[in-house]
């Protein structure tokens, strides 16, 4: 096996020698002094030992390196050191570096094969520590991914030896996951997450038969996709396109609030209404928080009844809502007692609705957009209906801008309500799917996350609907195949119901402070690796290229069989991705 041979003809550097106490889980090292200016933290190594007979090689990540010196720790010699400066030899020759190096995967070499193992007992003392190189890694990976779809998204910290992952479907056939998995990215502004977000989702889109829906509330996963001249943009939807995939960005002004049964239309429209101010519209119908939900009522019974076969020449809905919306206004004033008891306000109602009808249908006309067909326009069930099945990737891109160019009438609200209606389809295609003994193999990507399932109880009754469906979804799709990735700047504004149900974590810089520490540390299980995730510097203050870096848990790095927790620096996007991927 060439592995072994690279070791035993010193293609690796040599770092060190197991040391004690060891145990199954962390060895300590002795770190050679020719070493010991390297820099060393987070690098990968490996340690040749045996096992029932069989060769093995021991994998591990260093987490810290301690610094002791027996002499120095006596109170009479610090105080000379104290007043006369360093003593020779005493300090720096008797100065002992070591290394923790935490076990993170165990394999048996038996010729040309490489089997996952269990370490049962501690490499003796004189086992020999070496530092993994890049030609023994992709030595490595070449083999492994014999049976594997490899994926690379980082390399192990401060080094330049790249880590495999496997971002499999959640199909049970060969090749997939079984069932779906959820993921969080993590991490301050600027920390890196939406760039190693948009690699996952590369990684992802390998998959053929797997759907991928994007929820972009800042527009910038889509304007990644968008075709553009400038050599120096991304092009993440051609990436995309040669995984073989198709790309379909959804504009908010593409989106309509039809649904086939017309109840449900005219009680979404009830909603949208209850959630438009006084100030942007009612106050031109004269009515105050008390009588805005009894006029809102009231308007809704008029559609339902100008539409319906009470009225002498019922209407068709979407003129009512449209062309003949002055027919509403007329019914809302026959109607005016059913807000105001008092004769005096319902003639009030009625000269305002007079007086102010122009301005009146003038906002009806932004509102009543998402009830009306248009050419390019798409209901919520035809989206999700797309994208069943059929290897796509669909961006709703619901940025404010993309709004305020749509010319509908436009508030936090609607994106929550178009949002939570999202997830419920999305869901109820996932049941359907299931029902039918199959699967809808769909990762759903949340950025900014914490704003649409924030930890506490929202006052927005739209966005607290939104939430309970989120953390419905999450603990009940997992069987029907759809896997969700949340991306937030920090843990403690999501809700825990959401926390708890994430299977995968990377967690860029930025949160080793307060509550935020206190979580990493809880989801984490107090690792190892923390330790190195204290030395993460600002990607945003780096010099020249930037590298952001992240710990990474979870079952999707094939090597690490144990899902312990490592230190990861993210791989150049998009240039550096491509090439290691092979999607040049
Ligand atoms: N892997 C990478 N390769 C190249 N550049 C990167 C990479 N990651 C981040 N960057 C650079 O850093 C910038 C900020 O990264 P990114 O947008 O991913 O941060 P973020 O954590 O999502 O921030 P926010 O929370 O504010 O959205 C990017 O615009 C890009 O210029």
């Amino acid at each position: 096996m060439k592995l072994i041979k690279m070791i035993d003809n010193n293609e690796l550097e040599e770092i060190g020698v197991v040391s004690s106490p060891s145990n199954l889980t962390e060895l300590k090292v002795d770190i050679k002094e020719e070493v010991i200016g390297k820099n060393l933290l987070g690098n990968l190594c490996v340690i040749k030992s045996s096992q029932d007979g069989k060769d093995l090689l021991i994998f591990g990540q260093i987490t810290d390196i301690e610094l002791k010196n027996v002499w120095l720790e006596q109170s009479q010699i610090r105080g000379i050191i104290k007043q006369k400066g360093p003593i020779s030899p005493i300090s720096g020759d008797h100065d002992l570096h070591i290394g923790r190096l935490s076990i993170i995967s165990v394999f048996s070499v038996d010729g040309n094969e490489i089997k996952v193992e269990r370490l049962g007992t501690v490499p003796s003392t004189n086992s020999k520590v070496y530092l993994v190189n890049k030609k023994f890694m992709d030595e490595f990976n070449k083999i492994f991914s014999k049976d594997r779809k490899l994926s690379f998204i980082g390399k192990y910290y401060g080094t330049d030896v790249l880590i495999p992952f496997e971002f499999r479907d959640f199909s049970k056939g060969e090749g997939g996951f079984g069932e779906a998995i959820h993921l969080g990215i993590f991490g301050k502004t600027g920390s890196g997450k939406s760039w190693l977000a948009k690699m996952i989702i590369t990684c992802y889109a390998k998959n053929a038969g797997m759907s991928i829906f994007i929820f972009d509330p800042q527009g910038e996963f889509s304007n990644d996709v968008k075709d553009k001249k400038d050599d120096k943009k991304i092009k993440w939807g051609d990436l995309l396109k040669s995984c073989g995939k198709d790309v379909e960005v959804v504009s908010i002004g593409d989106i309509r609030l039809i649904f086939d049964d017309k109840d449900k239309t005219l009680d979404v429209l009830e909603r949208l209404l209850n959630n438009i101010g006084i100030e942007d519209f009612w106050k031109y119908f004269g009515v105050f928080s008390d009588k805005k939900r009894l006029l809102i009522r009231v308007i809704i019974q008029s559609i339902k009844y100008l539409t319906s076969k009470k009225c002498v020449v019922p209407y068709n809905l979407e003129d009512l809502l449209s062309k003949d919306f002055r027919e509403v206004l007329k019914e809302v004033k026959n109607r005016s007692n059913e807000v105001y008891k008092d004769d005096k306000y319902q003639k009030e109602l009625k000269r305002s609705i007079e007086q102010n009808k122009n301005i009146i249908l003038k906002k009806w006309d932004e509102i009543s957009k998402w009830f009306l067909k248009t050419e390019n326009c798409k209901t919520i069930a035809e989206i999700v209906e797309e994208m069943k099945g059929k290897d796509k990737i669909i961006i709703i891109n619901l940025a404010d801008e993309e709004a305020r160019k749509s010319g509908m009438f436009w508030n936090i609200s609607i994106k929550y309500f178009i949002l939570a209606e999202l997830v419920n389809y999305i869901k109820k295609a996932g049941e359907e799917e299931y029902l039918k003994d199959r699967i809808l193999n769909t990762l759903v990507v949340i950025d900014e996350a914490h704003r649409f399932a924030p930890k506490e109880k929202p006052d927005d009754e739209e966005l607290d609907r939104l939430k309970s469906l989120l953390i419905d979804a999450v603990r009940t799709t997992r069987k029907y195949g759809i896997g969700w990735m949340f991306i937030s700047q920090t843990f403690s504004s999501i809700d825990k119901g959401i926390l708890d149900q994430l299977r995968v974590f990377f967690v860029g810089y930025g949160l080793n402070y307060g509550s935020e520490w206190r979580r990493l540390d809880e989801i984490m299980g107090g690792e190892e690796a923390l330790n190195i995730y204290k030395t993460f510097g600002d990607p945003l203050v780096s010099c020249g290229e930037r590298k952001p870096s992240f710990i990474v848990k979870g079952p999707i790095i094939p090597f690490i069989p144990t899902s312990k927790a490592i230190a990861i620096d993210a791989l150049n996007f998009p240039e550096e991705f491509k090439k290691c991927n092979n999607l040049d």
